[in-house]
């Protein structure tokens, strides 16, 4: 997007359905709500990713000049990706304070809006100070964003979580240009991952085949809309359809033009993909994995219900794989790296122990109620590089097993 290359601080406001031109000097504000009563429940946050162009402001405006009779506040990135929001996330922990709040309108259907250039934290924090005024947030972030350095500060109770959580994350894939990106990655970023490449040669890490920033989208993905069906074939529709669940086995995949969902609920808003893990969601991972993707592929470990005893060596190889990269009991494997991983453990005579992981970060809970998996087995779901190794289960039947 093309966007106004001043260097305004305040960011431009958006009517619904319009694009900020960056000259309007008469901007509405928000009455200041006098009430300062702290908030007592957390407000879920969609975050919206995707390529350069996919779609993802269209997404947002849609929703914002649809009757859907919800109270949605929207944090649209309109100056594509020349400021990196991950940048903006982590200026904003160390108490950087130079941002200046950004103004959110009210809108006709109950929503309000803001348009962020730099001050994506400052927009989120100033947000929460008009609690009771939306119940829900959507934030668009910028086409080179990678979700999984996002995702952990809204999730768990630290930082920005403390007063938000994490609803999921939705992905835009351009259906037209998503295998290209894939394949080659985008503009300046092919010539990195060339160099990276060149590098790969004096004993770096990176060996094998590109891990590109649509990668990085399409794993982390809770939900992907292949949008743009208008600019293929069906058939085309049918091979990107095929690559992005070979990528990413748990995410719900629907297709859309101009970023039309069928329904907000469970595809945009309510994805819960981090505070739960039904038997459901793991289902269709389960169903074998394919490597039409050549660098990351989703993988499912199957392996029978835990005791109780053994709830501290599944913590340990979990601890393991994601915060060492390296499988317990030095078993040799090839490099891997898990952008993703979802779980339901059976614990005889227990409840069943629910994982849900982003990058290294994790979290166990045990299921509230006394619901069985359908099957009675334990399965782990991963997403990401090298985690369709056969030793992954070995590794992890032996950390069960040994004392
Ligand atoms: N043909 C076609 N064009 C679309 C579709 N959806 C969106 N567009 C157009 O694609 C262009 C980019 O859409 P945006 O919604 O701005 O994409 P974005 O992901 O927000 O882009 P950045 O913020 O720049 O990364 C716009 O001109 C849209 O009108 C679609 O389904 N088909
Ligand atoms: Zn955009």
């Amino acid at each position: 997007m093309g966007g106004d290359s001043s260097d305004d601080e305040i960011p431009d406001l958006v009517q619904p359905g319009t694009i900020p031109t960056g000259q309007d000097d008469e901007v509405p504000q928000l009455v200041e709500s006098t009430a300062d009563t702290p908030p007592t429940t957390k407000v879920p946050i969609t975050i919206v990713t995707g390529y350069l162009g996919a779609g993802k402001t269209t997404l947002l405006n849609y929703i914002l000049t649809e009757q859907h009779g919800k109270k949605i506040a929207v944090i649209l990135n309109e100056f594509g990706d020349s400021i990196d929001i991950e940048k903006q996330l982590t200026i904003s922990d160390q108490n950087t304070t130079e941002a200046k709040p950004a103004p959110f309108v009210p809108l006709a259907n109950g929503c309000i809006c803001c348009s962020v250039k730099d001050v994506g934290v400052a927009a989120i924090e100033n947000l929460m100070e008009h609690q009771g005024n939306f119940d829900y947030i959507l934030l668009e972030t910028t086409g080179l964003a990678d979700p999984g350095n996002i995702a952990p500060l809204f999730w768990l109770d630290d930082g920005l979580g403390s007063s938000i959580f994490l609803d999921g994350i939705v992905t835009l894939v351009d259906a037209k240009n998503v295998l290209k990106s894939l394949d080659e990655g985008f503009g300046d970023e092919a010539e990195k991952l060339e160099e990276r490449k060149k590098e790969d040669g004096h004993g770096h890490d990176h060996k094998g085949p590109l891990l590109t920033t649509a990668h990085l989208q399409i794993s982390h993905a809770d939900v992907v809309l292949v949008n743009k069906t208008d600019l293929v074939s069906e058939d085309e529709l049918k091979t990107v359809v095929e690559r992005v669940r070979s990528i990413n086995g748990l995410a719900k995949i629907k297709t859309t033009n101009k970023s039309q969902v069928p329904q907000l609920e469970g595809l945009v808003l309510d994805l819960h993909a981090y505070d739960q893990v039904t038997d459901a969601d793991l289902q269709f991972a389960s169903k074998g994995h394919s490597h039409l993707d050549p660098t990351i592929a989703t993988s499912t470990i199957i392996f029978p219900a835990i005791s109780k005893s053994q709830l501290d060596a599944f913590d340990r190889f979990l601890r393991t794989i994601l915060w060492e990269d390296e499988l317990p009991d030095g078993k040799p494997h090839d490099k891997f790296e898990i952008h993703r991983l979802k779980g339901r453990i059976p614990v005889v005579d227990g409840n069943v122990l629910l994982v849900q992981g982003v990058r290294n970060v994790y979290d166990t809970t045990e299921a509230k109620t006394e619901e069985q998996n359908a099957d009675d087995e334990a399965k782990l779901v991963l997403i990401g590089r090298g985690v369709d190794q056969p030793a992954f289960r070995e590794s992890l039947i032996a950390t069960l097993t040994t004392k």
